[in-house]
């Protein structure tokens, strides 16, 4: 195969401000429990055997990611971020480019600190059904709505083939990087990876991921992502 699934890359974009979060530092380096969002984050990735190397794309004022104890282990590498997540993406990309260019990327949120090893393994095991590459998921549970402006239902949705995209989203290194390099600069609004890759034609796997792998965005999540962290 063209692409070495057996080499994987993690890329954690962790370049962003929190501004839903209203904290007095970025999300990622609030505590939950005994570390950090981005130190559990980190530790789950670097924990994983067939996670070769991390990549983590950083603010360019980040002051808080090298007092981490991650920040000095072996297998992780730093970048500069960009204004929008996907440019923090492609920033990791560049460099996974220049470094293991047959390998995959598996790009996950800092602000998912709450993802399992069961997860990762379902993704990278899903290689050999989905070969274009593919993303966790939830399917959608409740009844969904569209709203007009104001706030009013216009309209309901039918939720048979709606799925939440979550992350990892896992691609070939060097296709995601030319189709998210092509879409941004096409000025294609790109929220995930798989946008970038459906932009140039390819349907991404869908894998059913863990619901308790949430984005903390809000400051309710932060307390929702402490009891998940607290289960076993
Ligand atoms: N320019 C950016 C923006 C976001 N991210 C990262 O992308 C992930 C998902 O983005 P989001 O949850 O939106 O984080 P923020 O952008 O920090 O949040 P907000 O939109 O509330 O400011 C986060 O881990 C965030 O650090 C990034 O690396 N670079
Ligand atoms: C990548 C993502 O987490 C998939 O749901 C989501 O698109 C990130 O969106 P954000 O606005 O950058 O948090």
């Amino acid at each position: 195969m063209q692409n070495n699934p057996q080499s994987i890359i993690a890329i954690v974009p962790a370049a962003g401000i929190g501004s839903r979060m209203g904290a007095d530092k970025p999300k990622q380096y609030l505590q939950l429990g005994q570390q950090s969002i981005l130190a559990h984050t980190l530790d789950v990735l670097l924990s994983h055997d067939d996670i070769a190397h991390v990549i983590v794309a950083l603010h360019p004022q980040d002051k808080h990611f090298n007092a981490l104890p991650q920040a000095t282990h072996p297998k992780l590498s730093q970048v500069m971020g960009g204004g929008e997540r996907a440019d923090s993406v492609l920033a990791a990309l560049d460099y996974a480019l220049s470094i293991h260019p047959q390998a995959w990327a598996l790009v996950h949120d800092a602000a998912r600190p709450c993802l399992r090893h069961e997860d990762i393994n379902k993704l990278i095991g899903s290689i050999t059904q989905y070969p274009q590459g593919a993303i966790l998921a939830a399917p959608v549970r409740d009844t969904m709505k569209r709203s007009d402006v104001n706030g009013l239902i216009t309209s309901t949705v039918d939720r048979a083939l709606l799925w939440h995209a979550l992350t990892p989203q896992f691609f070939p290194i060097k296709t995601l990087h030319d189709n998210l390099s092509n879409a941004l600069a096409a000025n294609v609004l790109i929220t995930d990876e798989a946008s970038a890759m459906e932009w140039a034609g390819v349907m991404p796997g869908l894998v059913s991921g863990r619901a308790d792998n949430i984005k903390v965005t809000h400051p309710d999540d932060l307390h929702l992502a402490a009891l998940f962290m607290a289960q076993t």
